[in-house]
């Protein structure tokens, strides 16, 4: 099938931030493509690319620009062929990828749930009224706050490993982090439960592996289609309809998960004020060909429901 596959001498470019867990997955990206195509590791060179998100780490991410902060110079440098191709976690992809580029490969999903991270503590119900609890992600304050307004959230930035320090160092009781980051990591001796999907909706996309290159290059997409895994991406096509017509943007707290049975799908979706104060959810079930068609029309569903204003406050002054 493929004519001219990577050797060591002319190596694929895989970037990646430079994280412990964008780390670990170029690694399996390598990996994966390396058995595939009986290679040897030399013909992958892996190129960290440092991006404006990982340079400011002080403030948090919704003052300094969101979601694309994290991608825009790997994006560039896919652009340019100073890589082949980029890889990300997707729950940090926006809905829509620039000109020129594809994102369409997907690892096989790995655990989709949050964790509860706490040495003290196995789960939320166990924490004392007024409890600090440290986290960046607007969507899991929205929900813990939606469930336990009595709590207090603080911010917590920075990668999992500077995160768990925080918590080490007494900033707050517990925090939360995704199962999958933890799995890839190895990071068996975290303290942690995972939070079933009823009582923590994960965040679209959650738990996989995207793989972007130049819609031009049909030698890498070609590689690409060996190591894609279907039923994620089925998956991801629901979910990721149902983000795109919210027009979530990362300052919008949304959750949305579906899974597969036989030839069926069921879509779960939520949409929170940031504050916590009111939560809309919904679901959807069918065949697997409909998902995006579910996944919109949950979406549609939700917003209807939730009203004009609902995702206004970004703009207004009761932002939290
Ligand atoms: N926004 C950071 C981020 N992006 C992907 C993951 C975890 C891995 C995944 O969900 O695939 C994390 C850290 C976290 O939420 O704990």
């Amino acid at each position: 099938m493929t004519s001219d596959l990577p050797t060591p001498d002319a190596p694929l470019k895989i970037g990646t931030r430079g994280s412990p867990l964008a780390l670990a997955q170029a690694n399996e990206t390598r990996d994966r493509l390396a058995q595939a195509f009986d290679l040897p590791h030399e013909a992958f060179t892996i190129v960290v690319i440092k991006t404006t998100g990982d340079r400011i780490i002080d403030r948090p991410l919704k003052e300094i620009g969101g979601k694309g902060l994290f991608t825009r110079e790997i994006e560039e440098e896919l652009l340019s062929g100073g890589i082949d191709i980029a890889v990300h976690s997707m729950k940090d992809m926006p809905v829509l990828q620039p000109d020129g580029l594809m994102l369409d490969t997907y690892l096989p999903r790995e655990d989709v749930r949050d964790a509860f991270i706490s040495p003290h503590h196995t789960g939320i119900a166990e924490l004392a009224s007024g409890a600090v609890v440290g986290t960046s992600s607007l969507r899991r304050r929205a929900q813990l706050l939606h469930r336990r307004p009595d709590l207090t959230v603080v911010e917590f930035r920075g990668n999992m490993q500077t995160r768990l320090k925080k918590l080490e160092d007494g900033v707050a009781s517990c925090t939360f982090l995704a199962m999958a980051g933890l799995n890839r990591m190895k990071m068996d001796e975290v303290p942690k439960t995972a939070i079933a999907p009823e009582d923590m909706l994960p965040a679209v996309a959650q738990g996989a592996i995207g793989i972007e290159r130049r819609a031009d290059d049909d030698r890498t997409a070609q590689m690409l289609a060996a190591i894609h895994d279907g039923p994620t991406g089925q998956r991801l096509a629901a979910e990721r309809a149902f983000l795109a017509t919210l027009d979530g943007s990362c300052e919008t707290p949304i959750a949305g998960l579906a899974e597969l049975d036989g030839d069926s799908l069921h879509l779960r979706g939520e949409v929170l004020r940031p504050d916590g104060s009111t939560a809309h959810s919904g679901h959807r079930s069918g065949p697997i060909s409909d998902g995006a068609a579910m996944g919109s029309d949950l979406a549609q569903e939700l917003l209807t429901r939730a009203g004009p204003g609902f995702f206004d406050w970004h703009s207004g002054a009761d932002k939290v």
